[in-house]
């Protein structure tokens, strides 16, 4: 069997100062090119969960490793640059630079990942292809992102996740803004993008209705016990 493209082990995790909230996984694994939905209601600590497979928030006991490499091997700065290598992260918000144009919000990631960077090739030219596959028209690029519909920089979100083909897409409620139309048509393009990148996805959100697509479903309590209580 291939090596696990995210491997969790005994983690555990609390908020600093706030006794309130606590997750635990026991353990949990994605294969590369997996897809898989995790499903919890609001508080369950989806986003919590991401933050620490991207490595944005440190567990406090446990393993996450990513690509072979345990997180808490790595520095700040290390971790930083790992993350912009190994991840792409499609965030509920989108986290676009809605000043910057386009092509500057899709190339961002590159700027700090060298072997991504070269994966991507000509990196202008991937990402108008990616625009391309997304159903983007061509002169998006050089559109500044703040002026874009909330569709079209869901899809530029995706671009700048997949750019350079990362082994893992993390995506936290990425069809939260959208009507089930546009949710369908945005699912067919992220699925058909990830599978031609090779990239494994891990989808957390509440809605079951997207489950069919995925190779795996599982809920939060599947795979984690969370402890909720007064902060
Ligand atoms: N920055 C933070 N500092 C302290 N506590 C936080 C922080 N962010 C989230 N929490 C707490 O962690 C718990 C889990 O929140 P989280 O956002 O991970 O859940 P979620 O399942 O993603 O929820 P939603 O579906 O509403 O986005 C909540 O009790 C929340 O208040």
């Amino acid at each position: 069997m291939a090596a696990p493209v995210l491997a969790l082990e005994g983690l555990e995790f609390q908020w600093p100062g706030r006794a309130g909230f606590a997750l635990q996984v026991p353990g949990f694994q994605l294969l590369p090119g997996e897809t898989v939905l995790l499903l919890g209601e609001s508080g369950s600590g989806k986003s919590t969960l991401l933050s620490l497979i991207c490595g944005t928030l440190l567990a406090t006991r446990g393993t996450v490793r990513v690509a072979g490499t345990d997180l808490a091997d790595l520095s700040g700065g290390q971790r930083d640059r790992f993350r912009a290598e190994q991840i792409g992260v499609i965030f509920q918000q989108f986290n676009l630079l809605p000043f910057g144009t386009v092509a500057d919000n899709i190339l961002l990631p590159l700027r700090f990942a060298p072997d991504r960077r070269r994966r991507a090739g000509d990196g202008r030219a991937r990402a108008l292809m990616l625009c391309q596959a997304l159903g983007l028209p061509e002169t998006v690029l050089s559109a500044r992102a703040g002026t874009l519909s909330v569709g079209q920089q869901q899809r530029v979100a995706v671009a700048r996740a997949l750019i350079g083909e990362p082994p893992l897409l993390v995506a936290d409620e990425p069809t939260s803004a959208l009507d089930a139309g546009t949710q369908a048509a945005f699912l067919d393009l992220l699925f058909e993008q990830a599978r031609a990148c090779g990239s494994a996805l891990l989808m957390v959100s509440h809605d079951p209705r997207l489950a069919a697509r995925f190779d795996r479903v599982l809920q939060m309590e599947d795979i984690a016990h969370s402890k909720r209580g007064a902060a």
